[in-house]
């Protein structure tokens, strides 16, 4: 199989693979090696080109996908993390952890270097003492990468025929004046029967270099004509040779200076490489990495950014299926898909929530961040894909994960706080377009108008479930696997605005661009610099966007509106608005005992269960303080108050009918109705039976971890 051919560029902020690189491991292993400068500047611009092979009548086409089973899983997610967030991989970054020491200035001439280098192979989540093993693998591993060498070295060469026999084609030299509107006088008949002819890609292709060319010396080269008349030429140009509407072809120029946006478009051609999570529940990258290559992988660790990504070069099995997928020693997760669960750097103990979880990559990296410790809320709406996210759950032994299925704007409704939120929102996918072309095509001007609409939903709910007075987060992360600005920065800044109890903080990513504070016209608070953006074109990993919150207070009672006040309308409703604070965090008390679970003590509780009710009277647009108003008048003292609220609160749930077409009214899931603050009062295990007699579906996966 081969996975490896388009492989050869690492992603994240280390240097792509050189041949060089691969030179020096050829010395190293005893190789022969062809002394000839191994990746010259002239090469290396060579490589970047595609190969005339690669095209089709010069359109490009899509490069050879992974096998079947293990696409389940890419499309699946991703999600890893840093190791770097674990304290043991704190102490593994101070020795650098490439396989191999990919990095360019690596000298392997000389063992005593090479000795050197040796030492931080996997040093990671491994003993360094081990260096007889790590030379097995390096020379095992060495026989499939200067495989890989040879190949590339083929392609290059075919590269440099298809590039003489490109610039032979082009007409438009440097420093010649390109001709890319046509003639004002055309005939318009010509000029019509030219639209109908099928176009020639090639032509096509040069037509949009030459038009970025213009658009960037436009002083020197405009030739009299607007600015808007080129914009819309490339416009059109590349709407025909990438196949984008014109619609989402124009959304996505306009992220980027005119030369980026080609080079974006460009990336979208070819995917992204193949990358596995180790799932250090199970076992230890070294061990993993020592396996596959027994198995016929060439593979390599993503970059020094992450101490459990491996990049797939080849292999001669299908990844999703070996003995070790189905152990569970690791999951098939786009780098990028590391981003979020690094940032958000959910710590052992911790009480965490993963809004949309299916198919579960970052819940489950999660997991072995908190190395199964703590509570994690796995929601995901979608049944199918929840069943997937309970198949990963268990697979991968996370034994930590409660799985639900509810809309995750019932939050916290449902549930709340917690010490960490993850959302990562469903979005239009335009960072995934090599995944899925047919975003291309079927995104719409509606599209983003709708998906931007729920996600800021689904973030308001989101800051509202993080417990600010957390003692170890109060964090929060937004991710999306979509580039438009409508889908993040937009969102965020919604949100910033609507929760003035929140605030941006530093991602802690090691890479990446900041996100945007203006754009077409639209000013963006300056925080939103914290905020983080990945391209293809810049990073080799699918578009994403990261940005991290810190809860820093409890939400004003006033931005928390119950189901009747929004339909009218919100706070621009008559109704009376609240002005006070309402700490919606519920009880977090942690108990370590079993029997503490079983010994419900009333009283103590009675004020919380009391608080938690008056909080579901405001949110419901009630005044709690009326009622007791009422009920002093009436001489009942605070435990018959309670109970009046509650026979209300039961009055209300009595009506399920009732309570069922004002939830599909409002696009709610019915079932989520039902628990609320019962489920938010309860502690973590009566919480899990309650959870799952109401439909949760309680999971404690019973596979015994196989950790070595
Ligand atoms: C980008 S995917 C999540 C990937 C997942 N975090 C992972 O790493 O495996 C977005 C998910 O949002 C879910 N979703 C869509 N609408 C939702 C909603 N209203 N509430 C919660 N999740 C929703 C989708 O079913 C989808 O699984």
């Amino acid at each position: 199989m081969g996975v490896g051919r388009r492989m050869g560029k690492k992603q994240g902020a280390p240097e792509p693979l050189s041949a060089e690189h691969f030179a020096k491991l050829k010395r190293k292993a005893g190789i022969p090696v062809d002394d000839t400068p191994a990746d010259s500047p002239a090469k290396r611009r060579r490589r970047s080109k595609k190969p005339e092979s690669e095209k089709s009548n010069g359109r490009p086409v899509a490069q050879p996908r992974q096998p079947k089973a293990d696409m389940d899983d890419e499309v699946a997610e991703e999600d890893d993390d840093f190791s770097g967030l674990d304290e043991d991989e704190l102490d593994g970054a101070k020795l650098g952890d490439d396989f191999l020491g990919s990095d360019d200035d690596s000298v392997y001439d000389s063992d005593q270097e090479m000795a050197k280098k040796e030492k931080f192979v996997f040093s990671d989540d491994e003993n360094d003492s081990d260096s007889d093993r790590e030379e097995k693998l390096t020379a095992a591993n060495i026989v499939g990468l200067s495989h890989k060498l040879d190949k590339q070295m083929e392609e290059d060469d075919e590269a440099a025929e298809a590039e003489l026999r490109e610039s032979a084609l082009q007409t438009n030299i440097d420093g010649d004046q390109p001709n890319v509107l046509g003639d004002d006088e055309e005939d318009d008949e010509l000029a019509k029967s030219k639209s109908l002819l099928a176009p020639d890609l090639q032509l096509l292709r040069q037509r949009i270099t030459d038009t970025i060319r213009i658009l960037e010396d436009f002083v020197n080269l405009g030739a009299g004509r607007s600015r808007a008349e080129y914009t819309a030429q490339v416009l059109k140009d590349v709407c025909a040779y990438y196949n984008y509407n014109e619609f989402l072809a124009e959304k996505l120029y306009n992220l980027f200076p005119p030369r980026e946006a080609f080079a974006f478009f460009e990336a979208n051609e070819s995917p992204r490489p193949v990358v596995i999570r180790t799932n250090t529940l199970r076992t230890h990258r070294r061990d993993l990495a020592q396996a596959l290559i027994n198995r016929g992988v060439t593979l390599e660790p993503v970059g020094k950014w992450s101490k459990v990504g491996l990049q797939i070069f080849e292999s001669t099995v299908p990844l999703g299926a070996t003995p070790e997928y189905l152990a569970g020693h690791y999951i098939l997760q786009a780098a990028s898909s590391f981003l979020p669960v690094m940032a958000l750097s959910p710590q052992p103990n911790e009480r965490v929530l993963d809004m949309a979880a299916a198919p579960g990559g970052k819940t489950t990296h999660c997991a072995a961040l908190m190395k199964n410790t703590g509570v994690i809320i796995a929601n995901d709406p979608n049944k199918s894909r929840a069943k997937g996210l309970i198949g990963n759950v268990y697979r991968l032994g996370a034994q930590n994960v409660i799985v639900c299925s509810y809309d995750a704007r019932e939050f916290p409704r449902v549930m709340g706080g917690f010490d960490r939120v993850l959302l990562d929102a469903p979005c239009s996918g335009t960072g995934v377009i090599a995944k899925d072309p047919s975003v291309k095509t079927n995104k719409t001007e509606k599209d983003f108008m709708v998906l931007p609409h729920t996600q800021k939903q689904l973030l308001l709910s989101a800051i509202d479930s993080v417990n600010h007075h957390s003692s170890t987060g109060g964090y929060l992360v937004y991710s999306t696997c979509s580039v438009t600005v409508e889908e993040n920065e937009e969102v965020v800044a919604y949100a910033l605005a609507r929760r003035p109890n929140v605030k941006l903080v530093e991602t802690g990513l090691p890479f990446g661009k900041e996100g945007f504070t203006s754009y077409m016209g639209k000013k963006f608070d300056q925080s939103l610099k914290l905020t983080r953006r990945y391209y293809p074109h810049t990073y080799n990993v699918d578009g994403f966007f990261v940005a991290k919150f810190k809860k820093i207070g409890p939400t004003p009672a006033n931005a928390v509106l119950a189901p009747e006040m929004k339909k009218q309308g919100g706070a621009a409703s008559n109704k009376p608005v609240e002005t006070e604070f309402v700490d919606r965090t519920p009880i977090t008390e942690e108990t370590d005992g079993e029997a503490e679970f079983a010994d419900f003590d009333e009283n103590e509780d009675a004020e919380y269960i009391d608080r938690a009710k008056k909080n579901a009277m405001r949110r419901r647009g009630l005044d709690p303080k009326a009622l007791n108003r009422k009920a002093s008048k009436e001489g009942l003292n605070g435990a018959e108050k309670s109970k009046t609220e509650e026979a209300k609160e039961e009055v209300k749930e009595a009506k399920p009918k009732a309570l069922a077409k004002k939830a599909s009214k409002e696009g709610l899931n019915v079932a989520a109705e039902k628990p609320k603050e019962k489920v938010q009062e309860a502690k973590p295990k009566s919480l899990n039976k309650k959870a799952s007699k109401e439909g949760l579906n309680g999971l404690k996966t019973k596979v015994k971890g196989s950790k070595k």
